[in-house]
């Protein structure tokens, strides 16, 4: 930043009054050839503070100009593969992999290196920097080399349980079974029905199963602000699939990406569109009875994109309802099982109570009666501090605790 320069010195004179006429008027002259001669000094530097008023104008309307830009056009998202001389860049673009020699906006020029994933323009100028990709990568995939759920850690869902071993545990651990009888395992299995009803648990439960490591991704982490980026998000998702075989994929919120789309067509429907193509197309593209299982689950079953379903996509499709009375039953004793729970609790009556509760409203039940007990300062759980925790409930909030009560979702 340029400094501002130093005012002239203010010109000052004493003029003695009792000086002859003709001295005092020599003086008075060479005090006001200082003065004009101060008066020429800040006009110059008026004038260059002004030139400079200019170029900082022309610059904010420029950077203004390309925030526009940045903000109205679609930008695409791109590798950087070489750095030459005079601002000029290899980029390789996300989706299509072309390779254009491009150059850089002279903002970010000196910020971009090799490896770098950066935002370019429709002429493929680089506008901005994006975050390290394994940032992304790290904070959008949960990864766990064996999840700590069980099947007998699942109640009141036996029979999903057994449609899914069959549909993603069978073809991972006996694959040659389907190779005897000559028939390909399902592509991929929808799970669907209300939250918290134990979609996530089947899925981890499979993958401790059959040693596979586990990788979870929320479809509404896919549903990037770039173009290209939830594309190469998906391509990451079975690049990490592929690096640590056996592998179940599991793609929570299915339908932030495969929702039905109304007529309007903006971009952000576009570009989702295309993240849901790549899925589609990565799917297509691995083998049925290899080592990675891709299981996705949704609570809008209704919203999907009918062309999910088709064969060879998401073609096994179960339905994780809400536990019926003897469901709730087990999954109460599931929940229990290391709490200490006094003579004369009656899971029985409690089930019975529970109607239209989830298994994550159960849970939450059983750590409610857990804090009664030490509110009261006992060891032991009784009946009672199951019934306190149920009124709790009710009062908290009739309308979203049980939340899975009269949830639309087919
Ligand atoms: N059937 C069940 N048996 C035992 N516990 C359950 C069951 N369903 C849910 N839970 C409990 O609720 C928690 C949340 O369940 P989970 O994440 O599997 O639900 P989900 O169906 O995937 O929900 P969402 O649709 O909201 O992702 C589990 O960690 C578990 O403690």
């Amino acid at each position: 930043m340029s400094r501002s320069p130093s005012l002239p010195e203010r010109p000052h004179r004493d003029i003695d009054p009792d000086l002859p006429d003709d001295e005092r008027l020599e003086a008075l002259r060479d005090h006001f050839e200082d003065i004009v001669d101060v008066h020429e000094q800040l006009t110059d530097q008026l004038d260059e503070a002004e030139q400079r008023r200019e170029q900082l104008r022309e610059k904010v309307d420029r950077v203004e100009r390309e925030n526009e830009t940045l903000k109205s056009s679609s930008l695409y998202i791109a590798t950087v593969e070489d750095v030459m001389a005079d601002d000029e860049v290899v980029v390789k673009q996300h989706g299509n992999n072309q390779e254009v020699l491009t150059e850089v906006s002279p903002r970010v020029a000196d910020r971009v290196e090799p490896g770098d994933r950066v935002a370019v323009n429709d002429s493929f100028a680089i506008q901005t920097v994006l975050d390290a990709e394994t940032d992304a990568r790290a904070q959008s995939m949960e990864i766990t080399a064996k999840p700590e759920v069980g099947y007998e850690d699942i109640g009141g869902i036996d029979e999903q349980v057994r449609e899914v071993r069959e549909a993603v545990e069978q073809p991972l651990s006996e694959p040659e079974v389907f190779d005897e009888v000559g028939i390909e395992p399902p592509s991929g299995v929808l799970l669907y029905g209300p939250p918290g009803t134990g979609k996530t648990m089947l899925a981890k439960a499979v993958a401790n199963k059959t040693d596979a490591t586990f990788i979870k991704m929320a479809g509404s982490e896919l549903v990037r602000k770039f173009i290209g980026e939830g594309s190469r998000l998906v391509r990451d998702l079975f690049e990490m699939a592929r690096e640590r075989e056996p592998a179940i994929i599991f793609i929570d919120e299915i339908d932030a990406i495969a929702t039905t789309r109304s007529e309007s067509k903006t971009s952000g429907d576009a570009e989702v569109q295309r993240t849901m193509m790549q899925l589609l197309s990565e799917m297509d593209g691995f083998e049925a009875r290899g080592e990675i299982r891709i299981i996705a689950a949704t609570n809008r079953f209704d919203m999907l994109d009918r062309a999910i379903l088709r064969p060879g996509r998401f073609d096994r499709l179960i339905e994780v309802p809400e536990p019926d009375r003897d469901g709730r039953e087990q999954i109460l004793e599931i929940h229990t099982r290391d709490m200490n729970i006094a003579d004369g609790v009656d899971f029985d009556a409690i089930a019975d109570e529970t109607e239209g509760y989830s298994g994550a409203d159960i849970e939450s039940l059983a750590t409610e009666a857990g804090m009664f007990a030490i509110r009261n300062e006992r060891n032991e759980v009784t009946h009672k501090d199951f019934v306190d925790a149920l009124e709790k409930i009710e009062d908290d909030d009739s309308s979203d605790v049980i939340s899975s009560a009269g949830y639309f979702y087919q």
